[in-house]
């Protein structure tokens, strides 16, 4: 069975002053897939990333979502279509340091003020127990490992049931133990159906992808679909993914 593709982007440029960043990406997203972007330092992954995501505008070219160019919305659609629709995962974070982790997860939920109080409150303590954090829903932010403000970052960006989770290498400032824990959340996610678009350098991160697309000079090198990700594969899956990224010039 084909899969339905959630995003489309056609024709996608970005410039800065005369340098071009992405040239003429055409590329489509699928519903429930788990794809990682990775390429060479300075190749566009995050640059493509913000286009697609609205966090950044394209020079010239579409993004579609929902048979909407996401490009052509009002500040207001635009505002109204970050809130519901997508959700966001940073290398640092951006968690609220004054609020507490409930507090944290809770915000963008009551901000699109579609539910009660109460239902916000219920869904964020179901998706904190669900990433192991029961025990720290009350903590400030400030008492908390890198891996576990990563993962009240995951709940957050979850709160409102997005159709995609974007995520910019959101294990690259963790140690080796808080990266796996947060990648098994993500995979955890996944399988329950969440679509997510990753960048990544990092090989265990990518091998959580069944896709990957490998970004170079602006453009979409390679395009390779894998198996979904099963820990009890993964010496056979590493070595998969990796050649491929050898051929591919990682
Ligand atoms: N706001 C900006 N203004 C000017 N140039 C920018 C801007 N943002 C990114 N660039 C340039 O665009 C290019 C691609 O950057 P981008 O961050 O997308 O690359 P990347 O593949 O994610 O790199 P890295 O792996 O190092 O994070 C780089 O040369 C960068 O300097």
């Amino acid at each position: 069975m084909s899969k339905s593709n959630i995003i489309k982007v056609q024709q996608l440029s970005k410039h800065y002053d005369n340098h071009k960043i992405l040239d003429n990406v055409n590329l489509e997203i699928f519903e429930s897939d788990f794809t990682v972007i990775m390429g060479p330092s300075g190749a566009g992954k995050s640059t493509l990333l913000q286009n697609i995501s609205t966090m950044d505008k394209p020079t010239s070219g579409k993004v579609i979502f929902n048979q909407q160019d996401l490009t052509k919305l009002t500040d207001k659609a635009l505002s109204l279509f970050r809130k519901k629709d997508i959700g966001f995962i940073f290398q640092s974070f951006n968690l609220i340091e004054h609020l507490s982790v409930l507090e944290n997860v809770c915000l963008p939920g009551l901000l699109l003020k579609t539910e009660s109080k109460q239902q916000v409150i219920q869904r964020a303590k179901q998706l904190l127990t669900g990433l192991g954090l029961d025990a720290h829903m009350e903590q400030a932010i400030t008492h908390l490992s890198g891996g576990q403000k990563q993962r009240v970052a995951i709940a957050r960006s979850l709160i409102n049931q997005p159709k995609i989770l974007f995520a910019d290498e959101p294990t690259g400032a963790l140690d080796s133990t808080s990266g796996i824990e947060v990648l098994d959340s993500l995979t955890l996610n996944n399988q329950n159906g969440q679509t997510i678009v990753m960048v990544t350098h990092d090989l265990k991160a990518a091998l959580r992808a069944d896709r990957i697309l490998f970004i170079k000079d602006g453009t979409i090198f390679g395009d390779r679909n894998f198996t979904p990700y099963n820990a009890s594969q993964i010496a056979a899956r590493r070595i998969e993914i990796e050649s491929w990224l050898q051929e591919m010039g990682w």
